[in-house]
């Protein structure tokens, strides 16, 4: 059996009751760390509360070589634990897929995501968010100018778009870098940058960051530690308006 399980957002405490029992009872633990991460524990503490010993998966262990994880799951029970929803802006579907054409179960045990959590931290309506993105760390001679597409898409749609910001082993990427990132995408398209984000850092945890405004203004924000993720919002409905006001300093 393999057992998905989403770990929610910030810290152990977002696990569900359903998600802490699957785990505990579990004779194999993985942990795939590369999509998402809960920033306020870490593999010891987590090792420490679920009394199990975890073992921490890389994308290739997932995507290109799951034997292992396959073979496990048909002899006996294994949790393949992700930060957030283990389904949500994940390539975990394939997995899933891979497993069931090999004859072996799977359940998927639920938390909650990030893509959910921007909805309430902002007040942006969920219907009104177009296709998602990511800004990924440039490297030498890749400067991918996706993103921005996919923004002027959603905007000439009037939709909100969700971006994520790359996660690369103990670098995270923050609000002002991916806005410096965007900026220049759109530069080298010929779009207009957006005119106005929404930047949100530590969903899930007591001391969430959430502002909104300029390019110019959240790049001198202090968001704090990560995780940090942005919203570039369409034309905004009254109440959206207000409550950026209210809870974001609009
Ligand atoms: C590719 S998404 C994976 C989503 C995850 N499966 C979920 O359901 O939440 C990961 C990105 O979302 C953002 N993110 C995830 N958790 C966050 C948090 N607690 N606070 C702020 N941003 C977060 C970051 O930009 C991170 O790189």
């Amino acid at each position: 059996m393999l057992m998905f399980v989403g770990l929610g957002l910030y810290d152990l405490g977002d696990i569900s009751l359903k998600g802490l029992e699957c785990v505990r009872n579990a004779d194999t633990v993985y942990l795939e760390a590369y999509t998402s991460r809960l920033m306020g524990t870490d593999v010891a503490e987590m090792e420490a509360f679920f009394e199990k010993e975890i073992r921490v998966l890389s994308r290739e262990d997932v995507e290109q070589n799951p034997r292992d994880i396959i073979e496990r799951a048909a002899r006996g029970r294994v949790a393949f634990l992700t930060g957030g929803d283990p389904m949500v802006s994940t390539t975990h579907a394939d997995l899933r897929m891979r497993a069931a054409a090999a004859g072996v179960a799977t359940s998927i045990i639920h938390a909650s995501s990030i893509s959910s959590a921007v909805c309430g931290l902002s007040g942006l309506q969920n219907y009104r968010f177009g296709k998602s993105c990511s800004v990924p760390f440039p490297a030498k001679g890749w400067f991918p100018t996706a993103p921005v597409e996919t923004i002027a898409a959603n905007l000439d749609l009037n939709l909100h778009t969700l971006v994520f910001l790359d996660i690369q082993m103990d670098r995270y990427m923050r609000i002002p870098e991916a806005i410096a990132i965007i900026e220049e995408m759109a530069a080298k398209r010929g779009i207009e940058p957006p005119a106005l984000y929404v930047g949100i850092a530590r969903a899930g945890s007591e001391s969430p960051v959430v502002a909104a405004g300029s390019g110019a203004k959240l790049k001198e924000t202090q968001f704090g530690p990560p995780l940090h993720v942005l919203v570039v919002p369409a034309d905004l409905h009254p109440m959206e308006r207000e409550y950026l006001e209210i809870f974001a300093g609009l």
